[in-house]
């Protein structure tokens, strides 16, 4: 199995141009289906989960070209409706199928997802407003069997703004007949990006980035073009890429108003960070100062997926930072592999108290999940001699290129094979 072996202490200098949202793509390549048309999808990124979102494609009968970071989606030949299990099991986005599927023809057969071991991750709200829309639901022998003669608009209130049920509700309420309104809905720019795409096919979806979405359901999709948001969390971990090595690094072909939260927070840190709307530059501080208060947040909160990267940050902080961890359970696996490093890190329950020490030294770590071992990777940058890290293969769901990239700025690090 592959692993990296990075040589930390260089300071990290140079340019990087974002690719696009891991967490826009997916569900965006998921609504293709429902067009029965050809689309082109630009700015996909080059990354595990997009190649097993092409495998489910495929397996269902789609045509799929893919091009470098474009992507072509014949939905046409669609001729399925069991999406096979092992490939459902690889990641969470599958889930966003039930929805797709269901607003294609009707019925679908899909088993429960997979994605990061970072807690339970249960799926109740996603079923809860697909019956409110009229599907009928079995589960049996971990298969969920989902059918409706005609999907009907209605209100729903989600107790909680899940991303993916926010997505699923979308995806299926789009041809549903009548109007549908989400309430409470998730408002991360990746539903926004889901939203324009919808529309660009014919949907009539309005309020995506707000709690309060309106479906009017349509009769009929068609293929389209559309390039994908760039990866906001991808940016970040650069940002604190920059941050944790006192590096100066430019980040092009962002969105800076997706990365408000973060880039607070890194200020707190001792970063200067200067920006236009699509450009920033951030140069890290000599040591990072502790930061009093992080809580993770549903959007435009602090984004959970950067949690693990901020502590590898603060590890090296002068003095103590809280971080806590509300979207979550179970997601601090990342901590027991720094703390490895020499960090001073301690958690109660969904709270980490890091106590910033002057330095973090290499050893061999395992990646327990895909930001975690993003941050693992940014720790061993910033740490005094050799880090393996291992079970990289966590990483690749989410980052293109990731060593490529690091190295082009600097970074002694390896993939190897
Ligand atoms: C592919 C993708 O876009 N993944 C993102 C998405 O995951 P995902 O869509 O899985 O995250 P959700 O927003 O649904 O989950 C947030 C919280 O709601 C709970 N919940 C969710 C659904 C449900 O039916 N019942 C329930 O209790 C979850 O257990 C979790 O505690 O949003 C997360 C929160 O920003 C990010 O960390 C993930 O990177
Ligand atoms: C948790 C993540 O992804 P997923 O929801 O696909 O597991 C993530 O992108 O950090």
């Amino acid at each position: 199995m592959s692993k990296y072996v990075i040589e930390g202490g260089k300071r990290l200098v140079g340019e990087i141009t974002i690719g696009g949202a891991k967490n826009s793509a997916l569900p965006i390549l998921a609504a293709s289906v429902i067009t029965n048309g050809v689309s082109t999808i630009f700015n996909i990124p080059k990354i595990k989960d997009v190649n097993v979102m092409e495998q489910i494609l495929k397996s269902i009968g789609c045509k799929v070209n893919r091009v470098d970071n474009i992507m072509t989606i014949d939905s046409r030949p669609f001729s399925k409706i069991k999406i096979p299990e092992d490939l459902v099991r690889e990641m969470r986005s599958s889930i966003i199928l039930m929805g797709a599927m269901l607003a294609r023809c009707g019925q679908v057969e899909i088993s429960y997802p997979g994605g990061c071991d970072i807690g339970p991750r249960p799926i109740d709200l996603h079923l809860k407003a697909l019956k409110e829309l009229g599907a009928d639901i079995k589960e049996a022998h971990g298969y969920i069997y989902c059918c409706t003669e005609q999907l009907k608009g209605c209100e729903i209130q989600l107790d909680y703004p899940s991303v993916g049920a926010t997505e699923n509700i979308m995806l299926a309420a789009v041809r549903a007949k009548g109007t549908t309104i989400i309430r409470n809905a998730a408002k991360e720019p990746e539903i926004v990006d889901l939203q324009n795409f919808l529309n660009a096919a014919g949907a009539r979806i309005y309020g995506a980035g707000t709690s309060a979405i309106r479906i009017d359901g349509v009769e009929k999709l068609h293929g389209v073009e559309h390039t994908v948001i760039p990866d906001r969390i991808v940016a970040g971990t650069f940002m604190v890429a920059s941050a944790i090595t006192g590096g100066e690094v430019i980040l092009k072909n962002i969105e800076v108003e997706h990365l408000s939260s973060i880039i607070a927070k890194l200020k707190e840190a001792g970063c200067k960070i200067y920006n236009n709307c699509t450009t920033l530059k951030i140069i890290g501080p000599k040591r990072p100062n502790a930061v009093e208060s992080i809580r993770t947040l549903p959007y435009p909160g602090f984004p959970t997926d950067m949690q693990a990267q901020m502590i590898a940050l603060l590890s090296l902080a002068n003095g103590t930072s809280i971080v806590c961890e509300t979207i979550f359970e179970n997601r601090f696996k990342h901590v027991d592999e720094l703390v490895r490093m020499g960090a001073k890190i301690k958690t109660e329950g969904r709270v980490a108290i890091i106590k910033g020490v002057k330095e973090l030294t290499g050893a061999k770590v395992t990646a327990k999940d895909l930001r975690g071992g993003a941050a693992l990777v940014l720790a061993g940058l910033a740490a005094k001699g050799t880090t393996i890290i291992e079970n990289i293969y966590h990483i690749d769901r989410g980052y293109q290129d990731f060593e490529k990239d690091l190295a082009s700025l600097g970074a002694d690090i390896k993939k190897i094979f």
